[in-house]
């Protein structure tokens, strides 16, 4: 791939596909970006703002937009896909004819399908059963997207199998303020930015209940614990849980004031019920569908997810966040830190 004319194709206008898709292009790049609706591509080409989802970045006129999803992939060294992860199969099923076009097929969504249980990678290689594996990887870190707008610094973490592959990703993304490392540990690379999101619930909970710094820190580490448990079981390297895509994107989406998840969580934590936090939210809160998904997946492979379990039992209506904390603060003693030799978490 050469770096300076390698063209991406971003699949998805929603505030971080815009976001890259802007930092793409503000760099040099060639990108194309796919909004789903007509109405919405439309404008965002004449206007050079997203105004539902990044209203502050004016996008440069070099930036393409398009409702249209094969003019947006055609010529495309770098696809980019940018959707809900629960929308990911289907967007990504339509271009399942030419997936041995791209020299690198990058999920930046996090989530793990429900039913499933695939991460967004799985979910690639499955719908694009025609792309090479190696080459199909995600993009995760902690970057919410209007920072990364603003130019303000921020690092991630590129992991794609093919490790060649993945450092032209990093060489094309990297700019002053974006930062990108490589990890060849995909699955854990997509555990941790995946199930932060559960864990970015239940500290948005912790918030609107008034909790306290205490409450926040026992969040972030034992939830980090809950995470690193269930990704060494499905294979992952524990060094993955320490870096950007672990604790990184854990404590950003635990404290940040853009997060979603935690956001969502507050107004649970606050009082709203979960029909009046939905109809609140603008934009996708990952946690709310992950959440089922990771707990099956705990039960799959024999892991204890107790903070997981609480918010599950939250977003199921069956309890309150009070109640959950009363019960997790009274469980049994505990040893702490059993996970990281890699037997099971208690
Ligand atoms: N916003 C952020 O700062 C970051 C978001 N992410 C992840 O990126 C993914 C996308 O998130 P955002 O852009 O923030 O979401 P968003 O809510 O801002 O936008 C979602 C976009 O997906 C589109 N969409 C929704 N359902 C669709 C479907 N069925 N088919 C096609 N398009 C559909 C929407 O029209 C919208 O353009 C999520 O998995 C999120 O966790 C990751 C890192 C940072
Ligand atoms: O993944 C993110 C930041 O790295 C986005 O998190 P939220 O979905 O909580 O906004």
């Amino acid at each position: 791939m050469d770096i300076e004319t390698a063209h991406t194709a971003v699949f998805g206008a929603g505030s971080w596909g815009t976001a890259l898709a802007y930092s793409l292009a503000k760099a040099g790049h060639p990108v194309t970006l796919w909004a789903r609706r007509e109405d919405a591509a439309r404008e965002i080409a004449a206007t050079r703002r997203n105004a539902a989802y990044l209203p502050n970045a004016e996008l440069p006129a070099s930036l393409r937009v398009t409702s249209d999803l094969h003019e947006a992939a055609s010529g495309a060294s770098v696809w980019l896909f940018a959707v809900p992860s629960q929308s990911l199969r289907s967007v990504a099923t339509q271009l399942a004819d030419r997936a041995t076009e791209p020299e690198a097929i990058v999920s930046v969504a996090k989530g793990i399908e429900n039913g499933t249980l695939l991460t967004t990678s799985g979910v690639l290689r499955e719908a694009l059963p025609l792309a090479p594996e190696a080459r199909v990887g995600v993009l995760y870190g902690p970057s919410h997207a209007e920072e990364v707008a603003l130019g303000q610094p921020t690092s991630v973490v590129v992991s794609i199998p093919d490790l060649a592959i993945a450092e032209q990703v990093q060489a094309l993304f990297m700019t002053p303020s974006l930062r990108v490392y490589t990890n060849t540990d995909l699955v854990g690379v997509e555990i941790a930015g995946s199930v932060k999101n559960v864990m970015a619930l239940a500290a948005g909970m912790g918030d609107g209940m008034g909790l306290g710094d205490n409450a926040k820190a026992a969040l972030v580490t034992r939830g980090l614990a809950e995470i690193t448990s269930l990704g060494l079981a499905m294979g992952a390297a524990a060094h993955t849980f320490a870096g950007l895509a672990g604790l990184g994107d854990l404590v950003v989406t635990c404290f940040s004031k853009h997060s979603r998840n935690r956001g969502f969580g507050e107004m649970i934590g606050g009082g709203k019920s979960l029909e009046e936090a939905a109809d609140a939210m603008t934009m996708v809160v990952e946690g709310m569908k992950t959440t089922a998904s990771v707990r099956e997946l705990a039960s799959r492979y024999g892991i204890e997810m107790p903070i997981t379990e609480a918010v599950a039992r939250v977003i199921d209506g069956e309890s309150a966040p009070y109640d959950e904390v009363c019960s997790l603060m009274t469980r049994d003693p505990k040893h702490e830190a059993a996970h990281l030799d890699g037997s099971a978490f208690a």
